[in-house]
């Protein structure tokens, strides 16, 4: 049996995590599981956690910690048979070390982009709130400008994707993140990429899950067989 791989990818907002996930997810399978995705479904669904966060991400306020780990780690829990790349989580050191806790992870994906490229994505990218489906007008377009591929409804800009909010939006993720990468560095789990293109962080990122997923069913195979 193959071992399950887990993983985590942090950035700053607009780094690309998303879009990194959703490759990661399809070239090698692994679930991905988005702390923003999670959220919104438990608001449609009107569950007490739901209703709660939403006040919090209303005010563009992280929501508080507590409320974050006991909507995710139950949800990881319930994944005992799959690989998975975490999106969105964890982002503060509270949620590293109840993560840690929970389960031990294989890999840390760091994107460090720069502030101009950051501005500039942010600026062309367009949400399906409902879905939290994400385009961008010069990356990855709508089939028909202002509307969502999927449901035909329209798309929105949020506020906080304006350039001018931008530059204390990433004060206060570095804030945040810095005892959370230090966390990881210390581990020696975290890689770090940094590029002003998806496309060329791609191929890294591809080499070095292909190396450790590989190394790691290799080994689990040896296992199973002594
Ligand atoms: N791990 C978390 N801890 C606290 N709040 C969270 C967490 N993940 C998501 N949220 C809340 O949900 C909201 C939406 O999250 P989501 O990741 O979709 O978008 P975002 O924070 O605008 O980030 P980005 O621009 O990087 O995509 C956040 O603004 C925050 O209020
Ligand atoms: N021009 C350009 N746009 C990109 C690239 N990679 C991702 N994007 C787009 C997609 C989104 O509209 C926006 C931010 O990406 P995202 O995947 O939502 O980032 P994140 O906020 O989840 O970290 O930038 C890229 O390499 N070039």
């Amino acid at each position: 049996m193959s071992k399950l791989f887990r993983a985590v990818i942090m950035g700053p907002p607009g780094s690309g995590k998303g879009t990194i996930s959703e490759r990661i997810a399809q070239s090698f399978g692994l679930q991905h599981l988005s702390s923003g995705d999670f959220l919104r479904e438990n608001i449609a669904a009107n569950t007490e956690a739901g209703v709660l966060a939403k006040t919090y991400i209303e005010k563009r306020l992280l929501v508080p910690d507590h409320v974050m780990t006991r909507l995710l780690l139950p949800r990881l829990e319930e994944m005992t048979r799959h690989s998975w790349i975490l999106d969105g989580f964890p982002r503060t050191l509270a949620q590293a070390e109840a993560l840690s806790r929970a389960c031990e992870l294989d890999v840390v994906i760091s994107l460090n982009i720069p502030l101009e490229t950051l501005k500039e994505r942010l600026r062309h990218r367009w949400i399906h709130p409902a879905s939290g489906r994400v385009y961008n007008l010069c990356f990855n377009p709508p089939r028909m400008q202002g509307v969502d591929d999927i449901s035909g409804e329209p798309l929105i800009q949020h506020e906080d994707d304006r350039p001018e909010a931008l530059v204390a939006r990433l004060r206060h993720y570095k804030d945040v993140a810095k005892p959370v990468i230090d966390l990881y560095k210390a581990k020696n789990i975290l890689h770090t990429f940094s590029d002003t293109d998806t496309d060329r962080i791609w191929p890294h990122i591809s080499s070095l899950l292909n190396t450790k997923i590989r190394t790691d069913q290799s080994s689990a195979q040896r296992a199973s067989t002594n």
